[in-house]
Protein backbone atom coordinates (compact mmCIF):
# COMPACT_ATOMS: atom_id res chain seq x y z
CA UNK A 1 0.00 0.00 0.00
CA UNK A 2 1.28 3.57 -0.52
CA UNK A 3 1.83 6.24 1.85
CA UNK A 4 0.23 9.17 1.60
CA UNK A 5 2.06 10.27 4.45
CA UNK A 6 5.67 9.49 5.61
CA UNK A 7 6.61 10.56 8.55
CA UNK A 8 10.56 10.21 8.85
CA UNK A 9 12.83 10.26 12.22
CA UNK A 10 10.91 13.62 13.59
CA UNK A 11 11.77 15.41 16.66
CA UNK A 12 9.95 18.67 18.11
CA UNK A 13 12.20 20.49 20.70
CA UNK A 14 9.85 23.82 21.80
CA UNK A 15 11.70 26.91 22.04
CA UNK A 16 11.84 26.24 26.07
CA UNK A 17 14.09 23.13 25.59
CA UNK A 18 10.88 20.85 25.82
CA UNK A 19 11.51 17.27 23.58
CA UNK A 20 7.85 17.09 22.72
CA UNK A 21 8.90 14.63 19.72
CA UNK A 22 11.59 12.06 19.99
CA UNK A 23 12.09 10.45 16.46
CA UNK A 24 8.46 9.64 14.99
CA UNK A 25 8.55 7.31 11.86
CA UNK A 26 5.14 6.72 10.51
CA UNK A 27 3.61 6.42 7.47
CA UNK A 28 0.10 5.86 6.93
CA UNK A 29 -2.24 4.29 3.85
CA UNK A 30 -3.69 6.57 1.67
CA UNK A 31 -7.98 5.75 1.94
CA UNK A 32 -6.86 4.50 5.31
CA UNK A 33 -8.84 5.99 9.17
CA UNK A 34 -5.71 6.21 11.19
CA UNK A 35 -6.51 6.81 14.94
CA UNK A 36 -3.72 8.60 17.36
CA UNK A 37 -4.26 7.74 20.94
CA UNK A 38 -2.48 8.50 23.80
CA UNK A 39 -2.51 10.53 26.93
CA UNK A 40 -2.37 14.07 27.77
CA UNK A 41 0.69 16.06 26.66
CA UNK A 42 1.95 12.94 24.61
CA UNK A 43 2.54 14.75 21.40
CA UNK A 44 -0.43 14.11 19.33
CA UNK A 45 -1.10 17.66 18.59
CA UNK A 46 2.46 18.70 18.01
CA UNK A 47 2.63 15.60 15.73
CA UNK A 48 -0.54 17.00 13.50
CA UNK A 49 0.35 20.35 13.85
CA UNK A 50 3.96 19.53 11.99
CA UNK A 51 2.50 17.95 9.35
CA UNK A 52 -0.61 20.39 8.96
CA UNK A 53 2.61 22.91 8.29
CA UNK A 54 1.44 25.14 11.54
CA UNK A 55 4.70 24.14 13.90
CA UNK A 56 7.97 23.62 12.55
CA UNK A 57 10.17 20.53 12.83
CA UNK A 58 13.49 20.42 14.71
CA UNK A 59 14.59 17.39 12.51
CA UNK A 60 13.19 14.72 10.49
CA UNK A 61 10.90 14.90 7.64
CA UNK A 62 7.53 15.01 6.53
CA UNK A 63 5.83 14.00 3.14
CA UNK A 64 2.81 14.71 2.33
CA UNK A 65 1.09 13.11 -0.70
CA UNK A 66 4.34 13.35 -2.32
CA UNK A 67 4.95 17.32 -0.91
CA UNK A 68 7.59 17.79 1.73
CA UNK A 69 5.65 20.18 4.34
CA UNK A 70 8.79 22.41 5.15
CA UNK A 71 9.95 23.04 1.32
CA UNK A 72 6.83 22.60 -0.83
CA UNK A 73 4.59 23.80 1.84
CA UNK A 74 1.58 25.30 0.08
CA UNK A 75 1.27 22.29 -2.43
CA UNK A 76 1.12 19.72 1.17
CA UNK A 77 -0.88 22.33 2.89
CA UNK A 78 -3.27 22.40 -0.44
CA UNK A 79 -4.26 17.94 0.05
CA UNK A 80 -4.57 18.62 3.87
CA UNK A 81 -8.00 19.83 5.73
CA UNK A 82 -7.27 20.27 9.69
CA UNK A 83 -10.38 20.19 11.89
CA UNK A 84 -8.82 21.76 14.93
CA UNK A 85 -9.62 21.12 18.93
CA UNK A 86 -10.72 24.98 19.21
CA UNK A 87 -12.45 27.34 16.87
CA UNK A 88 -10.19 29.91 15.45
CA UNK A 89 -12.76 31.57 12.60
CA UNK A 90 -13.65 34.90 12.73
CA UNK A 91 -17.10 34.73 14.42
CA UNK A 92 -18.83 37.05 12.80
CA UNK A 93 -18.64 36.01 9.40
CA UNK A 94 -21.23 33.99 8.24
CA UNK A 95 -21.37 30.36 7.60
CA UNK A 96 -21.27 30.60 4.25
CA UNK A 97 -19.05 33.32 3.78
CA UNK A 98 -16.08 31.52 5.91
CA UNK A 99 -16.61 28.47 3.77
CA UNK A 100 -15.69 30.42 0.39
CA UNK A 101 -13.01 32.45 1.97
CA UNK A 102 -11.31 29.06 2.88
CA UNK A 103 -11.67 27.63 -0.24
CA UNK A 104 -10.02 30.62 -1.81
CA UNK A 105 -7.39 30.38 0.71
CA UNK A 106 -6.20 26.92 -0.37
CA UNK A 107 -6.27 28.17 -3.71
CA UNK A 108 -9.03 26.26 -4.70
CA UNK A 109 -11.85 28.21 -7.36
CA UNK A 110 -15.20 28.97 -5.81
CA UNK A 111 -17.41 26.06 -6.31
CA UNK A 112 -20.76 26.55 -4.50
CA UNK A 113 -22.11 23.07 -5.74
CA UNK A 114 -19.24 21.36 -3.20
CA UNK A 115 -19.44 23.90 -0.60
CA UNK A 116 -23.82 23.50 -0.78
CA UNK A 117 -22.98 19.40 -0.53
CA UNK A 118 -20.43 19.74 2.46
CA UNK A 119 -23.29 22.23 3.76
CA UNK A 120 -26.12 19.63 3.46
CA UNK A 121 -23.76 16.61 4.80
CA UNK A 122 -23.46 18.29 8.00
CA UNK A 123 -26.96 19.55 8.61
CA UNK A 124 -26.18 23.31 8.61
CA UNK A 125 -27.44 24.22 4.82
CA UNK A 126 -30.23 25.93 6.54
CA UNK A 127 -27.65 27.85 9.20
CA UNK A 128 -25.38 29.11 5.89
CA UNK A 129 -26.96 32.59 6.28
CA UNK A 130 -25.92 32.64 10.12
CA UNK A 131 -23.40 34.26 11.52
CA UNK A 132 -20.96 31.69 13.61
CA UNK A 133 -21.11 34.05 16.78
CA UNK A 134 -24.66 32.98 16.95
CA UNK A 135 -24.39 29.10 16.20
CA UNK A 136 -24.63 26.51 18.97
CA UNK A 137 -21.33 25.01 20.47
CA UNK A 138 -21.98 21.97 18.67
CA UNK A 139 -23.08 23.33 15.86
CA UNK A 140 -19.76 25.70 15.73
CA UNK A 141 -17.99 22.03 15.61
CA UNK A 142 -19.65 21.09 12.33
CA UNK A 143 -18.79 24.69 10.73
CA UNK A 144 -14.58 23.59 11.90
CA UNK A 145 -15.49 20.43 10.48
CA UNK A 146 -17.17 22.15 6.90
CA UNK A 147 -14.20 24.87 6.76
CA UNK A 148 -11.60 21.51 6.55
CA UNK A 149 -13.72 20.31 3.81
CA UNK A 150 -14.34 23.20 1.93
CA UNK A 151 -11.16 22.94 -0.32
CA UNK A 152 -11.36 19.44 -0.78
CA UNK A 153 -8.36 18.18 0.85
CA UNK A 154 -7.61 14.04 0.31
CA UNK A 155 -6.07 13.67 3.61
CA UNK A 156 -8.21 14.87 6.24
CA UNK A 157 -6.76 15.59 10.67
CA UNK A 158 -10.13 15.53 13.22
CA UNK A 159 -7.94 16.90 16.34
CA UNK A 160 -10.09 15.04 19.25
CA UNK A 161 -13.69 15.81 16.92
CA UNK A 162 -16.26 15.03 19.56
CA UNK A 163 -14.64 15.71 22.20
CA UNK A 164 -17.90 17.10 24.56
CA UNK A 165 -20.29 16.54 22.10
CA UNK A 166 -23.67 15.19 22.63
CA UNK A 167 -24.29 11.63 21.67
CA UNK A 168 -26.18 12.78 18.28
CA UNK A 169 -23.03 14.92 16.96
CA UNK A 170 -20.99 11.92 17.68
CA UNK A 171 -22.72 9.43 15.47
CA UNK A 172 -23.23 11.88 13.21
CA UNK A 173 -19.30 12.18 12.82
CA UNK A 174 -18.91 8.75 13.00
CA UNK A 175 -21.39 8.93 10.19
CA UNK A 176 -19.25 11.64 8.27
CA UNK A 177 -16.10 9.47 8.77
CA UNK A 178 -17.61 6.31 7.18
CA UNK A 179 -18.51 8.67 4.46
CA UNK A 180 -15.75 10.11 3.39
CA UNK A 181 -13.63 7.20 3.84
CA UNK A 182 -15.69 5.47 1.34
CA UNK A 183 -15.17 8.92 -0.91
CA UNK A 184 -11.72 7.69 -0.64
CA UNK A 185 -10.49 10.65 2.07
CA UNK A 186 -7.57 9.39 4.03
CA UNK A 187 -8.42 10.31 7.87
CA UNK A 188 -6.67 10.46 10.80
CA UNK A 189 -7.90 11.67 14.16
CA UNK A 190 -6.76 12.11 17.63
CA UNK A 191 -9.27 10.75 20.75
CA UNK A 192 -9.49 10.16 24.19
CA UNK A 193 -12.54 7.85 23.09
CA UNK A 194 -11.18 4.35 22.97
CA UNK A 195 -14.87 3.61 21.77
CA UNK A 196 -14.15 5.76 19.49
CA UNK A 197 -10.80 4.34 17.85
CA UNK A 198 -12.78 0.89 17.86
CA UNK A 199 -15.63 2.17 15.68
CA UNK A 200 -13.93 3.96 13.48
CA UNK A 201 -10.30 3.17 12.62
CA UNK A 202 -8.29 0.72 10.86
CA UNK A 203 -5.10 1.30 12.54
CA UNK A 204 -3.96 2.65 15.78
CA UNK A 205 -1.21 4.20 16.90
CA UNK A 206 -0.22 5.04 20.86
CA UNK A 207 1.97 7.86 21.02
CA UNK A 208 3.33 8.27 24.59
CA UNK A 209 5.98 10.89 25.60
CA UNK A 210 6.80 12.27 22.36
CA UNK A 211 7.50 8.24 21.23
CA UNK A 212 4.93 5.51 18.69
CA UNK A 213 4.73 3.12 21.43
CA UNK A 214 2.76 0.94 19.01
CA UNK A 215 1.25 0.88 15.43
CA UNK A 216 -1.33 -1.69 14.28
CA UNK A 217 -4.06 -2.51 12.62
CA UNK A 218 -7.66 -2.97 14.58
CA UNK A 219 -8.39 -5.99 14.25
CA UNK A 220 -4.54 -7.48 15.37
CA UNK A 221 -5.44 -5.31 18.35
CA UNK A 222 -8.75 -6.33 19.01
CA UNK A 223 -7.69 -10.15 19.11
CA UNK A 224 -5.51 -8.91 21.71
CA UNK A 225 -8.32 -7.33 23.22
CA UNK A 226 -10.11 -10.71 23.32
CA UNK A 227 -7.14 -12.54 25.43
CA UNK A 228 -8.76 -13.82 28.59
CA UNK A 229 -7.28 -14.84 31.62
CA UNK A 230 -8.37 -17.45 33.74
CA UNK A 231 -6.59 -17.67 37.81
CA UNK A 232 -6.76 -19.98 39.78
CA UNK A 233 -6.23 -20.17 42.94
CA UNK A 234 -4.04 -23.20 44.64
CA UNK A 235 -5.13 -25.64 47.51
CA UNK A 236 -1.02 -25.39 48.13
CA UNK A 237 1.70 -22.98 46.64
CA UNK A 238 3.29 -24.44 43.75
CA UNK A 239 7.41 -23.90 43.91
CA UNK A 240 7.41 -24.72 39.91
CA UNK A 241 5.17 -25.87 37.09
CA UNK A 242 5.56 -29.76 36.48
CA UNK A 243 7.63 -30.37 33.34
CA UNK A 244 4.53 -31.50 31.72
CA UNK A 245 2.87 -28.03 31.04
CA UNK A 246 5.73 -26.61 29.09
CA UNK A 247 4.82 -25.08 26.50
CA UNK A 248 1.41 -24.22 27.61
CA UNK A 249 0.30 -20.28 27.95
CA UNK A 250 0.61 -20.94 32.03
CA UNK A 251 2.52 -18.98 34.42
CA UNK A 252 2.32 -19.48 38.26
CA UNK A 253 1.98 -16.07 40.05
CA UNK A 254 1.35 -14.56 43.63
CA UNK A 255 4.52 -16.67 44.85
CA UNK A 256 3.08 -19.52 43.29
CA UNK A 257 -0.28 -19.37 45.18
CA UNK A 258 -2.05 -18.80 41.77
CA UNK A 259 -1.91 -20.17 38.53
CA UNK A 260 -2.62 -18.06 35.33
CA UNK A 261 -4.15 -19.34 31.72
CA UNK A 262 -4.02 -17.09 29.16
CA UNK A 263 -6.51 -17.98 26.62
CA UNK A 264 -7.92 -16.51 23.54
CA UNK A 265 -11.85 -16.03 23.29
CA UNK A 266 -12.74 -16.20 19.67
CA UNK A 267 -11.15 -19.21 19.08
CA UNK A 268 -13.29 -22.31 19.18
CA UNK A 269 -11.16 -24.19 21.69
CA UNK A 270 -10.16 -22.55 24.89
CA UNK A 271 -8.02 -25.58 26.27
CA UNK A 272 -9.47 -25.02 29.71
CA UNK A 273 -10.92 -28.48 29.93
CA UNK A 274 -8.28 -30.71 29.11
CA UNK A 275 -5.66 -27.83 31.38
CA UNK A 276 -7.94 -28.87 34.11
CA UNK A 277 -7.96 -32.53 33.62
CA UNK A 278 -4.15 -32.45 33.65
CA UNK A 279 -3.95 -30.12 36.67
CA UNK A 280 -6.00 -33.01 38.84
CA UNK A 281 -3.87 -35.96 37.16
CA UNK A 282 -1.15 -34.27 38.88
CA UNK A 283 -2.68 -33.51 41.94
CA UNK A 284 -3.31 -30.05 41.73
CA UNK A 285 -5.93 -28.56 43.45
CA UNK A 286 -7.74 -25.62 43.69
CA UNK A 287 -9.97 -23.76 45.26
CA UNK A 288 -11.50 -20.83 43.82
CA UNK A 289 -11.02 -19.19 40.02
CA UNK A 290 -11.98 -16.79 37.99
CA UNK A 291 -12.01 -15.52 34.73
CA UNK A 292 -11.16 -11.86 33.26
CA UNK A 293 -10.96 -10.14 30.02
CA UNK A 294 -7.97 -7.68 29.12
CA UNK A 295 -9.79 -4.13 27.16
CA UNK A 296 -8.14 -2.20 23.99
CA UNK A 297 -8.14 0.35 27.56
CA UNK A 298 -6.42 -1.94 29.97
CA UNK A 299 -3.74 -2.44 27.04
CA UNK A 300 -3.65 1.05 25.95
CA UNK A 301 -3.17 1.71 29.74
CA UNK A 302 -0.43 -0.29 29.88
CA UNK A 303 1.45 0.36 27.24
CA UNK A 304 1.51 3.96 28.44
CA UNK A 305 2.46 2.92 31.87
CA UNK A 306 4.71 0.79 30.19
CA UNK A 307 6.68 3.32 28.44
CA UNK A 308 7.22 5.61 31.31
CA UNK A 309 8.59 2.39 33.61
CA UNK A 310 9.89 0.23 31.31
CA UNK A 311 11.04 -2.29 34.05
CA UNK A 312 7.62 -2.80 35.11
CA UNK A 313 5.98 -6.15 33.64
CA UNK A 314 2.72 -5.47 31.37
CA UNK A 315 -0.21 -5.57 32.95
CA UNK A 316 -1.68 -7.39 29.95
CA UNK A 317 1.00 -10.13 30.54
CA UNK A 318 0.21 -10.77 34.00
N1 LIG B 1 4.44 25.99 22.28
C1 LIG B 1 4.89 25.13 23.17
N2 LIG B 1 5.96 25.44 23.95
C2 LIG B 1 6.44 24.56 24.86
N3 LIG B 1 5.92 23.35 25.09
C3 LIG B 1 4.84 22.99 24.38
C4 LIG B 1 4.27 23.86 23.38
N4 LIG B 1 3.22 23.21 22.83
C5 LIG B 1 3.13 22.01 23.44
N5 LIG B 1 4.10 21.87 24.35
C6 LIG B 1 4.34 20.71 25.22
O1 LIG B 1 4.58 19.58 24.41
C7 LIG B 1 3.94 18.42 24.97
C8 LIG B 1 3.04 17.79 23.94
O2 LIG B 1 1.91 18.63 23.74
P1 LIG B 1 0.76 18.26 22.71
O3 LIG B 1 -0.22 19.37 22.71
O4 LIG B 1 1.36 17.85 21.41
O5 LIG B 1 0.12 16.96 23.42
P2 LIG B 1 -1.23 16.17 23.12
O6 LIG B 1 -0.86 14.74 23.03
O7 LIG B 1 -1.92 16.75 21.95
O8 LIG B 1 -2.06 16.44 24.45
P3 LIG B 1 -3.66 16.60 24.70
O9 LIG B 1 -4.23 15.23 24.65
O10 LIG B 1 -3.69 17.17 26.07
O11 LIG B 1 -4.20 17.53 23.65
C9 LIG B 1 3.23 18.89 26.24
O12 LIG B 1 4.05 18.58 27.34
C10 LIG B 1 3.10 20.38 26.04
O13 LIG B 1 3.12 21.04 27.29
Amino acid sequence: MSAIIDVRALTKTYASGFQALKGIDLQIHKGEVFALLGPNGAGKTTLISIICGIVNPSGGTVVADGHDVVRDYRAARRRIGLVPQELSTDAFETVWATLRFSRGLFGRPPDDAHLEKVLRSLSLWDKKDTKISALSGGMKRRVLIAKALAHEPEILFLDEPTAGVDVELRHDMWQLVRQLRADGVTIILTTHYIEEAEEMADRIGVINHGELVLVEDKATLMRKLGRKQLTLSLQEPLATLPDDFAGLPLDLADDGQSLVYTFDVQSEETGIGPLLRRLNAHGIDFRDLHSSESSLEEIFVSLVRQAREPARPREADR
